[in-house]
């Protein structure tokens, strides 16, 4: 096929990469989009193979659809192409048959391309902010956080991502993403020595291409220190407080200034990170609640009832027990109808404190019913749980509690049991509910062991 000066002319005047390649898949034209977008010249590539443009992978790829087209059908496709340069881009390609017009026969075809890489990133980070903002509801892990971090990364082909706590003048790293030289999460700098102090300053965002070619940047510590060239930072704030900051950076500086879409899409990236670490924090006390108990502080059966299986899935293996003891305070309806309700739960409150200044910070004190708490002893030599269980009847019973003009005193009966080996909690509970029913039998004030 012979192209005439007027087609090359229109073709150059495309906005879109245009090439017209041969039977035996080598370039017989290119437009000068095609020209500056790949480096190359007509010149050079003209009679030159794909392959000289496209990497191995790609090209044994591509080659197959070649063989569709050249056999007369027209393609359409979006795909992510590596060059033999290193480079990957997401392309719209179009591949169109060049038909003889009488004997219909295929000599080669024009391919126009499309570079939609930045597209197709940026329609990544929007679905991942989608998925963030539309699982508001739902658990929403910390580790989307990675995700958007990667993202971003990708989007603005920065080396590094970080979602950075600041605390005071700390700037921990707390979520990082890079390609270049690991840092730890909970690494400490002062912030001051940070490109993300004046984010915080401005309380909003700062983006500079080029550090070196920047007045006010040059001289920043964090110049010196990184070898960050080009940066861009958000301040993240989670209830109305600063949490942090956002930031993503490159040792090069860059070509352009960061675009209008490339700020918003970041941003909407920082607001995705505010909903995962609020969402977090919201989750995180919800656990609070449904674990604990209001009135004590102390965590409640539910709590008790998980415990016990996160501790019988780590079996013992020295000669060492697991113990449940129950511990129920002996008369405290009499309590509770000599001094009143707010008395009794005065009391509730100081037996949960004494119990929970006893046992091992290994243990679990939880308050289980009105009167009666459990305490969940791991791996504890059968004496020391002996012992440890008369040091809170004897500590119970020094107990003074004073209000008004009054003091008093109380004692507890405590049910203990050695838990066996694949015993259920409510076969242990059992057990050790007995004992406790010996020691009220036996007068209160006292310790039974189910085995003894
Ligand atoms: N103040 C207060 N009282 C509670 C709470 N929960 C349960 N109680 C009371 O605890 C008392 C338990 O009474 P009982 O089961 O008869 O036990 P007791 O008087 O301790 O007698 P023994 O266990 O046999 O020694 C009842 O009066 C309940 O109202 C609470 O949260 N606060």
């Amino acid at each position: 096929m012979k192209l005439d000066h007027s087609f090359e002319k229109f073709a150059n005047s495309l906005p879109f990469l245009f090439a017209f390649v041969d039977n035996d898949r080598c370039y017989r034209f290119v437009n000068s989009s095609f020209e500056a977008f790949f480096g190359v010249s007509l010149q050079d590539i003209k009679g030159k193979s794909i392959g000289e443009i496209v990497g191995p992978q790609s090209y044994a790829k591509v080659s197959k659809l070649h063989q569709r087209v050249l056999k007369g059908e027209e393609l359409h496709f979006e795909d992510e192409i590596r060059l033999r340069d290193g480079r990957r881009l997401q392309l719209d390609v179009r591949y169109i048959p060049n038909r003889d017009e009488h004997t219909g026969e295929v000599h080669g075809f024009f391919t126009l391309i499309n570079d939609i890489t930045k597209y197709a990133g940026a329609a990544e980070v929007l679905r991942a902010v989608h998925d963030v903002v539309h699982r508001q509801s739902q658990t929403l892990s910390l580790d989307r956080i990675d995700k958007l971090l990667r993202l971003g990364c990708h989007y603005l082909n920065a080396q590094t991502g970080i979602a950075s706590r600041i605390i005071k003048d700390d700037y921990i790293v707390e979520y990082i993403h890079t390609s270049g030289e690991p840092i730890a999460p909970g690494t400490c700098f002062n912030v001051n020595t940070t490109y993300c102090s004046t984010v915080l300053e401005a309380e909003a965002v700062v983006a500079i291409e080029s550090i070196t070619d920047n007045d006010d940047f040059q001289s920043h510590p964090c110049a010196k220190e990184l070898e960050a060239e080009s940066y861009i930072g958000f301040p993240i704030r989670v209830n109305g407080q600063t949490w942090g900051t956002l930031s993503f950076s490159n040792p090069t500086p860059r070509i352009t200034p960061f675009s209008e879409l490339e700020i918003e899409l970041v941003s909407l990236v920082c607001s995705a990170i505010e909903t995962v670490l609020l969402n977090s924090s919201k989750t995180k006390r919800l656990e609070q609640l449904a674990y604990s108990d209001f009135l004590t502080g102390l965590t409640n059966r539910l709590y008790l009832t998980e415990r016990f299986e996160d501790i019988k899935a780590r079996t013992n293996t020295t000669s060492n027990i697991t113990c449940l003891a129950l511990v129920d305070l002996d008369h405290f309806k009499k309590v509770n109808d000599t001094y009143g309700h707010d008395v009794g739960d005065l009391v509730l409150q100081r037996v949960a404190r004494e119990l929970s200044g006893i046992v091992r910070s290994t243990d679990c004190c939880s308050r289980v019913g009105g009167e009666e708490f459990a305490l969940l002893l791991p791996d504890i030599p059968r004496n020391k749980s002996e012992q440890l269980l008369a040091t809170v009847r004897t500590v119970i019973d020094r107990m003074r509690i004073t209000f008004d003009d009054s003091e008093l005193s109380l004692t507890v009966s405590i049910g203990a049991t050695a838990v066996g080996e694949d015993e259920s909690l409510s076969a242990a509970y059992k057990q050790a509910d007995l004992a406790l029913y010996q020691s009220k039998k036996n007068g209160r004030n006292q310790v039974t062991w189910a085995d003894s």
